[in-house]
């Protein structure tokens, strides 16, 4: 019985608490945060007889510390260059403001390529004399897995089932830009679910399978760049976790 009643209040604090509104920050320092931004609102834009509708949209630049506010629902990183972004980050002191904001209330956080960088708790092939991460995300990424600028390339990824709104049973694909991108090298705890792996063509032309899309938790990430194509199936997820979150709380 009492624990009955701790649901009731938990849920009508959950419903309470349920502003109408989800606010998403985008880290704008570099690379395809504009893209990222559009993505979003075709996403939302198409969700229109879901749920989904029935929450506004607010999407904010994250440059400096004032823009991580309190009402932040989610953030996402997008690529660029990891070093570049994570001395950017440690001289405007929005590391440690990005950390902290992190960990409240398990906030929800998409890196996408130097972005998924960002957030690896081990990174290979770092930087000389190392690079500052915000972390949270347990796995070993490493950095330019598939070489450099010009070996660039579009491939079909695979995702797993029910990982994307209005999938079912059977895993899908969807269409992965990689542009001097990381790849996930060793997931580093339990709780780290792989949700899309790349089939390729190494050096020595032996067919291999790594994975390219990861999620803990409210964090996720991609090695690719799903901004950089029309298919907006990967900002409504990020969406529909921002959302579901900010209902549980
Ligand atoms: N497209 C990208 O985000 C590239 C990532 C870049 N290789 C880095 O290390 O940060």
């Amino acid at each position: 019985m009492r624990n009955m009643y701790r649901v009731f209040i938990g849920t009508l604090l959950a419903a309470m608490s349920n502003s109408g509104k989800l606010r998403i920050g985008i880290l704008g320092i570099q690379g395809a945060f504009q893209e990222h931004k559009v993505a979003l609102l075709k996403a939302h834009e198409a969700a229109k007889c879901d749920d989904l509708s029935n929450w506004t949209l607010d999407i904010v630049d994250v440059r400096s510390r004032g823009d991580v506010t309190d009402d932040l629902d989610g953030l996402i990183l997008p690529g660029g260059e990891s070093t570049t972004m994570s001395l950017f980050l440690k001289r405007e002191g929005l590391d440690t403001v990005l950390r902290e904001w992190m960990a409240k209330r398990r906030r929800v956080t998409w890196g996408t390529c130097a972005g998924m960088i960002l957030l690896a708790e081990n990174i290979e092939h770092q930087k000389e004399g190392g690079q500052s991460q915000l972390g949270g995300l347990h796995v070993t990424v490493s950095r330019n897995y598939f070489g450099r600028q010009v070996d660039s390339f579009e491939a079909d990824v695979t995702v797993s089932s029910n990982t994307l709104t209005g999938s079912c049973e059977d895993d899908e694909t969807c269409r992965g830009v990689f542009i001097r991108a990381p790849a996930v090298i060793s997931v580093d705890d339990p709780r780290v679910k792989v949700i899309g792996s790349l089939t390729f063509t190494d050096r020595q032309q032996s067919v291999r399978s790594v994975i390219v899309a990861v999620q803990e938790e409210n964090i996720l990430a991609t090695a690719f760049h799903p901004e950089l194509t029309d298919d907006t199936r990967w900002h409504r997820h990020f969406l529909e976790m921002v959302k579901q979150n900010k209902t549980s709380i």
